[in-house]
């Protein structure tokens, strides 16, 4: 038998009802003391899938993955893998048995043990014949970049390769299910960069389906096929990366998502999912959350990417001769991003930030930004709450 039967061998029977989802969790609930860490959570993750949790800190991301991973209990409802019940008031079926692996942010390494011990031991542990074993962590560890550190010990290495270890070690079993735990946290930003793009790449690669967690909204919207935003022990939203940027459905996925900023107004005419905002002297097309009625105050959300700089036109200084769509201002801020800058807008109706130029305007320069109605969003004005 090969190493990868010998893994194959591990895994449950299929639950044909179940067929297309790997994971399946029912009105998850978890208490601490007085704290209700998930409230309810249902999350249907699709076989070979990338999933990602996305909340801010407090919001549930850990308990929820600890559950399924079966470092943690639930207080209440259920957890299937594969179809077969892990985890309900009566069961729990240990973390080990569950076939799958976890890549961690402090990388969980064992510190006594070289590069090749630590990404061989799910296969020792799974008894898998010594030579396949051993071919399988070389093949890994070459598919990772660390053929050559195969006799280092974990403190020999730098933070990323260390991650780089705990990534071999997750995929060289060829889990079903691989669950990342902010693995990226402790890396510096063009590590990050690199290597949530190998992430990415070895564990489609690897046909594993990945859970992933983290409160870096660029992150989750680099990595995921679907996003699900949890906040306060509930997921909010979910949904394709697109579909959550374009169509966020409450104020606080919006928000939560990256905003250049909001301003406050009245709701003009509504058609066909949009909605003419009248903000001050302004009037902006903005998309149209649930809720908006005519006439009624709303906040209206703006992306950064709505956003464009453009000169002052000759004789527009009041608002009837202002071009359409557009709000005048005073750059405050200019923040060199490579590619260009981001600006600091102060506008009449309130402060946008992160509005991109690939020039760099002067602070202080008057400035007339343009607003796409498309990376627009209003939301009636009651319903807004700060972040969490
Ligand atoms: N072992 C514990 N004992 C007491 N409270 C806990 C425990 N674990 C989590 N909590 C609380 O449960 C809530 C959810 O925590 P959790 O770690 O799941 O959130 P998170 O979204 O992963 O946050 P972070 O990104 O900061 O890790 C928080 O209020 C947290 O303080």
């Amino acid at each position: 038998m090969s190493a990868s039967e010998a893994i194959v061998a591990d895994r449950p029977a299929a639950d044909p009802a179940h067929r297309g989802h790997l994971v399946g969790v029912r009105g998850a609930r978890k208490t601490y003391g007085s704290v209700e860490a998930l409230k309810g959570v249902d999350l249907d993750i699709r076989e070979g899938s990338f999933t990602v949790l996305l909340g801010p800190s407090g919001s549930g991301k850990t308990t929820l993955l600890r559950a399924i991973a079966g470092i943690e209990r639930l207080d209440a409802g259920s957890i299937r893998l594969g179809g077969r019940l892990v985890s309900d008031s009566g069961v729990h079926v240990p973390s080990e048995k569950r076939d799958l692996a976890m890549v961690f942010q402090d990388y969980a390494l064992w510190p006594h043990m070289t590069v090749r011990q630590n990404v061989a031991y799910p296969l020792r542990r799974r008894h898998a014949r010594s030579r396949e074993a051993s071919r399988r962590v070389d093949e890994t560890l070459e598919r990772v970049g660390l053929g050559s550190k195969a006799s280092n010990y974990p403190h020999e290495l730098s933070g990323g390769q260390q991650q780089r270890v705990a990534l071999a070690r997750a995929i060289v079993g060829s889990p079903s299910l691989i669950l990342f735990d902010e693995p990226l946290s402790n890396l510096d930003a063009d590590l990050r960069e690199h290597l949530r793009l190998e992430i990415a790449t070895l564990t489609r690669e690897s046909g594993a389906t990945a859970l992933y967690i983290t409160h870096d909204q660029g992150e989750a919207f680099a990595l995921a096929d679907e996003v699900a935003v949890l906040r306060a022990g509930t997921i909010e939203q979910r949904g394709t990366p697109e579909s959550i940027y374009r169509r966020p459905e409450t104020p606080f996925v919006a928000r939560f998502t990256g905003l250049a900023g909001s301003f406050t107004g009245t709701a003009g005419i509504t058609a066909a999912g949009y909605v003419s905002v009248r903000v001050g002297d302004h009037e902006l097309k903005s998309t149209m959350g649930p809720g908006v009625r005519e006439g009624s105050r709303v906040d209206l959300m703006i992306r950064p990417i709505a956003t464009r700089l453009e000169p002052v036109p000759n004789g527009s200084e009041s608002a009837g001769s202002m071009p359409a769509q557009a709000v005048p201002g005073r750059i405050l801020d200019v923040a060199y991003r490579g590619r260009g800058y981001d600006h600091v807008v102060e506008c009449e109706q309130g402060v946008l930030t992160s509005v991109f130029d690939e020039r760099a305007w002067t602070r202080g320069d008057r400035c007339l930004v343009r607003i796409d109605p498309e990376g627009c969003l209003a939301f009636p004005s009651s319903s807004v709450t700060h972040r969490d």
